[in-house]
C-alpha cells in the first residue's frame, strides 16, 4: 500500500467517541489541507434519518469533509459494508450472508486516498475486531499503515485497555501519533488517572475533551460539536508521526 498522509484512529473500546475525534481532525486537516478524505471498513447500526436508513458515523464523517460532503455518493465511498444490526460485524454480516472482503476494503481505502491529500480513517470497535478472511481491523490498520491515535475513553478499566491496546500497536509497528483522553463518562480521580496514562503511554497527550452536555453532543454529530471537540486536541508533530 503506498503511503500516505493521514490517521487511523483506534479506540479503548466501542463507544469511546472515536467518529467525534475522527471528525474534529478532519475539521483542523481541512486547515492545511483541501481535499481530506475519509474511511471505515465497516460499519454495523442503520437508523431511520430523514426518511433514510443512515449510519450516524458516515454521516459525520461525510458531514464534516468539505471534499465529501459534495460527493453524492460519499457514504458508500467512506465505507463498503452497511450493516443494519448494532453488533459484531461478522456476526450481522455472517447472519445476513454477507462476506466481508477484505480485499474490498482494503480497495476501497486507496481508492479514497488516491483521489484525497489527506485521510481520517476510524476504526471499528476497539482496536482488534474480527472481520471474515481471517482478517480483523488489527490487519487493517497495520496493511493501511497510518499513523494511529489512540481515543481512550475515561472510565474506570481504562488504563489497563489503553496499555494493552498500545502494546499491540507496537507489536505491529505501527507509529502511535498521540492519544486523546475523552471524558464521556463522569470518573473519580479523572486528572489522576491521565496523568497515570500520560506517564504509561509514549505517545504525546493530543487533547482532553471534557464531558460534553448532551444537547450539544448528540449524534449524528453536528459541525459545532466537531467544531468545539476540535478545540481541544491539536494534530500530532511531524516527530511523532516519524516516530
Ligand atoms: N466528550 C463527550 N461528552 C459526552 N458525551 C460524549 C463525549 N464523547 C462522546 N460522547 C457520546 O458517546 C457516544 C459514543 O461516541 P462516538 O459515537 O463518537 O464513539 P465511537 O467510538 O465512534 O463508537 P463506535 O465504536 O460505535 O464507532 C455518543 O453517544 C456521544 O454522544
Ligand atoms: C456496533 C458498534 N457501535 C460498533 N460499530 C461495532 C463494535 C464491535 C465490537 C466487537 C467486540 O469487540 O466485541
Ligand atoms: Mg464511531
Amino acid at each position: 500500500m503506498p503511503s500516505k498522509f493521514g490517521f487511523f484512529i483506534t479506540g479503548t473500546d466501542t463507544e469511546v467517541g472515536k467518529t467525534l475525534v475522527s471528525g474534529a481532525l478532519i475539521l483542523k486537516l481541512q486547515e492545511q489541507h483541501s481535499l481530506v478524505g475519509a474511511y471505515k471498513p465497516v460499519v454495523a447500526g442503520l437508523q431511520e434519518i430523514n426518511g433514510q436508513l443512515q449510519n450516524e458515523d458516515l454521516m459525520t464523517l461525510s458531514m464534516a469533509s468539505t471534499y465529501l460532503s459534495n460527493l453524492s455518493d460519499a457514504n458508500q465511498q467512506i465505507c463498503p459494508y452497511q450493516l443494519s444490526t448494532p453488533a459484531a460485524p461478522h456476526l450481522v454480516a455472517q447472519a445476513q450472508k454477507i462476506h466481508l472482503s477484505y480485499e474490498v476494503m482494503l480497495s476501497g481505502y486507496q481508492q479514497m486516498a488516491e483521489r484525497t491529500d489527506a485521510m481520517v480513517v476510524e476504526g471499528v470497535g476497539g482496536f482488534k475486531v474480527p472481520f471474515h478472511d481471517g482478517k480483523n481491523s488489527a490487519d487493517f490498520a497495520k496493511d493501511i499503515g497510518l499513523p494511529v491515535i489512540l481515543v481512550v475513553g475515561m472510565k474506570l478499566g481504562c488504563i489497563n485497555h489503553a496499555l494493552l491496546t498500545v502494546e499491540a500497536i507496537e507489536h505491529r509497528g505501527l507509529v502511535l501519533a498521540g492519544w486523546v483522553a475523552n471524558c464521556n463518562n463522569d470518573m473519580q480521580l479523572l486528572h489522576e488517572n491521565i496523568d497515570t496514562l500520560k506517564t504509561l503511554i509514549p505517545a504525546p497527550l493530543l487533547g482532553v475533551i471534557p464531558k460534553l452536555n448532551q444537547s450539544e453532543i448528540k449524534t449524528p454529530y453536528s459541525k459545532e460539536a466537531l467544531t468545539k471537540a476540535a478545540s481541544f486536541i491539536q494534530l500530532p508533530s511531524d516527530s511523532s508521526i516519524h516516530a
